[in-house]
């Protein structure tokens, strides 16, 4: 079957491994990778920390809309989000309408374990409990559940992920 020219979104929980997945499934279909995240970075030659102390969350928001609407105009991509673009109603219409939305999921106690090694980097959790931070891991999935394709993660390597992904994608 020919695969589809739509981009590919990655969606999901911060750390889930939206970036990592994201370079390999690239690799694996032979198309470009862009990781929002890191494309609004290069633009505004900071990183998404300082956006959010310099200039607020809202602000990071409206860059990320932006950025994505850019990007979207080009088919043929692997595009990894960042944790909260698929939260934003805009976003979520057009990757719906005109991509092919694939949900990163794992299990809350296993994301735990990587809390330490993403706490540094991501505005988002800093100064939030383990319950709170559950709180939002559990209404955000309720959100990121809207996307076309549901994969679990858990005890799967970047590389085992990638390939369930271009195989699920294949056969739809
Ligand atoms: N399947 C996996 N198994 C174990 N560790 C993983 C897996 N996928 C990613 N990781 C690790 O988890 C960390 C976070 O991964 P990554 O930056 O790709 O997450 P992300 O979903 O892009 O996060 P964000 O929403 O903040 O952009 C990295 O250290 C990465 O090496
Ligand atoms: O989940 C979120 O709201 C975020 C996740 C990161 O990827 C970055 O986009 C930023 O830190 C916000
Ligand atoms: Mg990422």
């Amino acid at each position: 079957m020919r695969p589809s020219s739509k981009n590919i979104i990655l969606i999901g929980f911060m750390g889930v491994g939206k970036t990592t997945i994201g370079k390999e499934l690239a690799r694996l279909l032979q198309r470009e990778f862009v990781d929002l995240d890191q494309a609004i970075e290069a633009d505004a030659n900071q990183t998404v920390l300082e956006i959010f102390q310099n200039e607020g969350e809202e602000a990071f928001r409206k860059r990320e809309n932006t950025k994505f609407m850019e990007l979207f105009e080009s088919d043929n991509r692997i595009i990894s989000f960042g944790g909260g673009a698929f939260l934003q109603s805009d976003i979520q219409k057009v990757s719906l309408e005109d991509g092919i939305v694939v949900f990163l999921d794992i299990s809350f106690p296993l994301w735990l374990k990587r809390l330490p090694s993403l706490i540094a980097d991501r505005p988002v959790l800093q100064n939030k409990n383990h319950e709170e931070i559950r709180t939002l891991f559990v209404s955000r999935r309720e959100v990121y559940l809207k996307g076309h394709h549901t994969l679990n993660t858990d005890h799967m390597s970047p590389i085992q992920i990638a390939d369930n992904i271009a195989k699920t994608i294949l056969q739809a």
